[in-house]
């Protein structure tokens, strides 16, 4: 059982895993875990066989075989929040999600906000049982909303009994990525859950870097290969988190 996201003072840093064939899956899987995030996130959406659920089970329990220390997420991001185009509909996805809370030791899987309401309760349900945390999540690849709309993002997780609110949006300039840090203060502030919040793309790299000062209790980082832009290799972050922390 690996580290609780929100449960310290600072981020915790989470390396994607992208492969598309098992083996592929697994050697990056290596590479990453060598470099010590403390958090694995499996982008099940890149995986080729994500529509043979044994498959994907089998290979969530070598994940966690490799690495039962470390605190795992199973992620399926649909095409219109930015994912890989998959075999799968919506209900279909947030089943195979319901399946490896209840058939592997992953700690979290992630559920974007956008889908049906039945369908998040049914999830919430399964992860209940099996002790499965959610992260509730936004994504905005062309723009970032105004503040009130991602705070009521942040609040609808915490609304549908989920366990972690998180929005990924793109900044068009400096003004918005000033907004994504002002919204995850004062979201810190106002939600009971913890928030993970990021604005993409190289004018928003400095929020992955500083997010945590002001509340973001994660952070993604390339191990292999980046899932999303603006993502810096782990070895970049962990320097530059060094130096921060040892002026603060
Ligand atoms: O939701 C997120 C955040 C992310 O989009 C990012 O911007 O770092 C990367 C995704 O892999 C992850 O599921």
């Amino acid at each position: 059982m690996g580290k609780g996201i929100g449960e310290g003072n600072e981020a915790l840093i989470c390396t994607p895993v992208m492969g598309r064939i098992g083996d592929e899956v697994l050697e990056e899987l290596d590479v990453v875990l060598a470099k010590g995030p403390d958090v694995v996130e499996w982008r099940a959406d890149f995986y080729a066989n994500i529509g043979v659920t044994d498959d994907v089970l089998a290979l969530a329990a070598s994940f966690k075989r490799r690495a039962p220390e470390t605190t795992m997420i199973f992620t399926i991001r649909s095409a219109h929040e930015g994912g890989e185009p998959i075999p799968l509909d919506a209900r279909q996805a947030i089943e195979l999600t319901a399946a490896v809370c209840c058939g592997t030791a992953f700690e979290y899987v992630d559920c974007e906000l956008s889908n049906a309401a039945a369908d998040v309760a049914y999830l919430r349900e399964a992860a209940r049982a099996s002790g499965t945390k959610i992260i509730g999540s936004y994504h905005n690849f062309d723009r970032t909303p105004e503040a009130g709309f991602l705070l009521e993002k942040l609040h609808e997780a915490e609304v549908k009994g989920l366990d972690v609110a998180k929005v990924a949006v793109m900044p068009r300039g400096l003004d918005d990525v000033l907004t994504l840090l002002k919204v995850t203060l004062e979201a810190r502030q106002r939600c009971r859950i913890p928030v993970v919040t990021m604005s993409m793309g190289g004018l928003g790299a400095l929020t992955r870097m500083v997010g945590g000062l002001f509340g973001s209790a994660l952070t993604f980082a390339v191990g292999k290969a980046s899932s999303a832009p603006g993502q810096v290799p782990i070895e970049d972050l962990r320097e530059l988190l060094r130096i921060v922390e040892k002026y603060r």
